[in-house]
């Protein structure tokens, strides 16, 4: 592999993964039941609040830390029991937690980052289900900012992200000034223990 890595991200996008009933169903429960709060992030050295609602689901064992804290993470939601073994099944990773993020219109947004922590191991396989109004979901390579790669993300869909990616790319949700609804992600993730 070259220095700077391959050319596109190892990320593959499948469109309806779930189907229309299903992942209406699916937002309508998460929306309702899941404990949605404003996380603090650090942004050039100050804590603000996120701008989104979120929620860390996870086994009990499966800690969390980001900017500066460590999330002990809510119970698996009955409603993700299914798309969790699916999930499983189809990538062989074992998850055993997920960041649910809502976005409450076009305004909320994620900036630029990697999912890169190392509680997640080298190469970690990142599987993000997509509920509700369609974002644009953008990866920009490191080092090379102007390789840049852009998805539509629409309801019901999945998108894996794999290999380097979180340590060759950073990615974000823009906002957008389009008038748009309620947006549900969910990063189901594999937190491994460190010493
Ligand atoms: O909302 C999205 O599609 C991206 C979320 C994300 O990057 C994250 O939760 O780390
Ligand atoms: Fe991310």
């Amino acid at each position: 592999m070259a220095a700077n890595g391959d050319a596109s991200p190892d990320v593959a996008l499948s469109p309806g993964w779930i189907a229309p009933g299903q992942a209406d169903a699916l937002f309508a429960s998460l929306h309702r039941e899941l404990p949605w709060r404003v996380h603090r992030v650090r942004m050039f050295g100050r804590e603000i609040d996120a701008p989104r609602l979120s929620c860390w689901i996870g086994d009990s064992n499966a800690h969390y830390r980001y900017s500066g804290t460590t999330h002990v993470p809510e119970p698996w939601p009955g409603a993700l029991a299914a798309v969790r073994a699916r999930l499983a099944h189809e990538t062989g990773v074992a998850f055993n937690s997920v960041l649910a993020n809502l976005y409450r219109d076009g305004r909320d947004c994620m900036g630029w980052h990697s999912d890169d922590e190392p509680e997640f191991g080298p190469r970690p396989v990142i599987a993000s289900v997509s509920l509700g109004a369609t974002r644009r979901f953008v990866l920009r390579h490191r080092r090379e900012p102007t390789r840049k790669v852009a998805f539509e993300l629409a309801h019901g869909s999945l998108l894996l992200m794999r290999g380097e990616t979180q340590r060759d790319w950073r990615h974000a949700l823009p906002r957008t000034a389009r008038a748009l609804g309620p947006r549900i992600n969910l990063t189901f993730r594999r937190v491994i223990g460190r010493r």
